[in-house]
């Protein structure tokens, strides 16, 4: 008889990071549900993770019902439920003296409601099931350091941080550990809109702050899904049973803490 597959949910999985997520934790042997609101994308991305069981659920991470029910439809169909993985999230380049009441709560809406629910909805469906499970949200480098231009998205990653380390203190006693991973200068979609955005404001060259922020890394390279990949698999998995509301840098050298 087949042994049933841990199951792992990942949120903004369509492209970038949250792909790079899926794809390895495929590889390491999880049944996986993919959420994203970009639904055509989205199931593009599910079509090319041929290795197993996936399923493809379009929502969006604002909305409670939307994720609660998206991790009642992955142990429903997928016969489980193990990890959570919050890494749905919008970036937004905007001086702190420009910042709007809409641009601000529409960082937050994503990036720190997203992963209030996301917690939510993965503690609560694990203590239903009467075991523990892992919860990984997206933080970032700017949940460490303020960066000039990024004010309202820094604010909503050092959220992600504290929320992370609340939650692993209210979760710890049911099994449950809750980490977070903080990737540097990953070459997704997102920075491609940074950098068109913090030319539109300085007159950089389209390409210009991209380059200056990975001439920063002491690896001397940007980093891709696959490097947080690697970490969030480590994040998942058994070795790391014992580590409980943290948020590691992976960056390449970048940030040092
Ligand atoms: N790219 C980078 O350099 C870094 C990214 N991060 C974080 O990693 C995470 C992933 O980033 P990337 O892959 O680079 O971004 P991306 O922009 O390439 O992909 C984000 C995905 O999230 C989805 N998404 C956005 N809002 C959503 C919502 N409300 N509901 C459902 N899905 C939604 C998008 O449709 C997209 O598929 C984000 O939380 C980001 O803040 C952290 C540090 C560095
Ligand atoms: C997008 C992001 O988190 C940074 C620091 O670049």
């Amino acid at each position: 008889m087949a042994t049933q597959k841990k199951v792992a949910l990942v949120t903004g999985g369509a492209k970038g990071i949250g792909l790079g997520i899926a794809e390895r934790l495929q590889r390491d042997g999880f049944a996986l549900a993919l959420v994203d609101m970009n639904g055509a994308q989205l199931e593009a991305a599910a079509a090319g993770l041929r290795d197993g069981p996936v399923i493809a659920i379009t929502a969006d991470v604002t909305q409670r019902d939307a994720v609660f029910a998206a991790v009642d439809r992955a142990e429903a169909e997928l016969g489980g439920f193990d990890v959570m993985i919050n890494n749905a999230g919008i970036a937004q380049v905007q001086p702190i003296a420009e910042i709007t009441e809409a641009e601000l709560d529409q960082v937050h809406e994503v990036n720190v409601k997203g992963v209030v629910w996301g917690i939510q909805a993965a503690a609560a469906k694990f203590k239903a099931r009467g075991h523990g499970g892992s919860i990984i949200s997206a933080a970032s480098i700017a949940a460490h350091d303020g960066y000039a231009m990024l004010g309202a998205y820094c604010a909503s990653k050092f959220a992600v941080r504290a929320l992370t380390q609340v939650a692993a203190k209210e979760f710890a006693a049911d099994g449950i550990t809750v980490n977070a991973y903080c990737p540097g200068i990953v070459g997704t979609d997102m920075w491609t809109e940074i950098d068109a955005r913090f030319a539109e404001l300085t007159g950089a060259a389209k390409g210009a702050t991209y380059d200056a922020f990975v001439k920063s890394i002491a690896l001397g390279r940007s980093e891709t899904p696959e490097d947080v990949a690697g970490l969030v698999s480590f994040l998942a998995g058994p070795d790391s049973a014992y580590m409980t509301g943290q948020c590691v840098i992976i960056d390449g050298g970048m940030v040092y803490r």
